[in-house]
């Protein structure tokens, strides 16, 4: 598995300590809101649950399974629905973990789709974001890392849902997916 990683692009304690100011911030800025935090499966699962335990205040956590990659380095541009929330988002502030935007579709689709259930705020926290892909013009409130265009694998992201176990993020070898 790691013979397949061309370059470590941060390693686990580098993101530890990103979680942890993300945590900070956020929960500064959410106190007494009690925010629903939204986990995008499958790819935020590890950000997901290192981030909530580096938040200090109240809040709920919800799951959504989402998926447009399959076993490719690109988007397929449709965004599937694979799993919906439990808790309802109407009137509550939101704030959706993300691994990674890279395109923007699939965060693009979550915000339409919080937004038309009457969400009262929508918050976006994304670990990476890798602005050279992008095709929707969207940002993320609370950043981790800003990437190179590069297909990354690790912390919880996957080629061919392979690699989600690595503890750090890395760029794939180029000669795993091109053949
Ligand atoms: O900005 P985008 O181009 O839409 O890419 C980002 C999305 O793609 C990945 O999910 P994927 O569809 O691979 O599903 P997974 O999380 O189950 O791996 C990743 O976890 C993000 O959710
Ligand atoms: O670079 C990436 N790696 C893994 N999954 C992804 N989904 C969008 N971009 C990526
Ligand atoms: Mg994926």
């Amino acid at each position: 598995m790691q013979n397949d990683v061309q370059e470590v692009l941060y390693s686990e304690q580098q993101i530890q300590d990103k979680v942890k100011e993300m945590g900070e911030l956020i929960s500064r800025d959410f106190e007494g809101r009690n925010p629903l935090v939204i986990c995008v499966l499958k790819g935020a699962f590890i950000f997901m649950a290192d981030l909530v335990k580096q938040i200090t205040i109240p809040l709920e956590i919800d799951f959504m399974a989402v998926s447009s990659y399959g076993a490719s380095t690109k988007s397929s541009g449709v965004v599937k629905i694979i799993k919906d929330l439990d808790i309802s988002v109407e009137g509550r502030h939101v704030i959706i973990v993300e691994d990674i935007i890279d395109s923007g579709l699939t965060l693009s689709y979550l915000i339409d789709v919080l937004e038309r259930r009457n969400a009262k705020s929508i918050t976006v926290a994304a670990l990476f974001d890798k602005p050279a892909r992008r095709t929707v013009d969207l940002d993320a409130d609370y950043k981790g890392y800003v990437i190179p265009d590069a297909f990354v694998v690790g912390y919880g992201l996957d080629y061919g849902e392979k690699y989600r176990n690595l503890p750090y993020v890395g760029i794939l070898k180029p000669e795993v997916y091109s053949h």
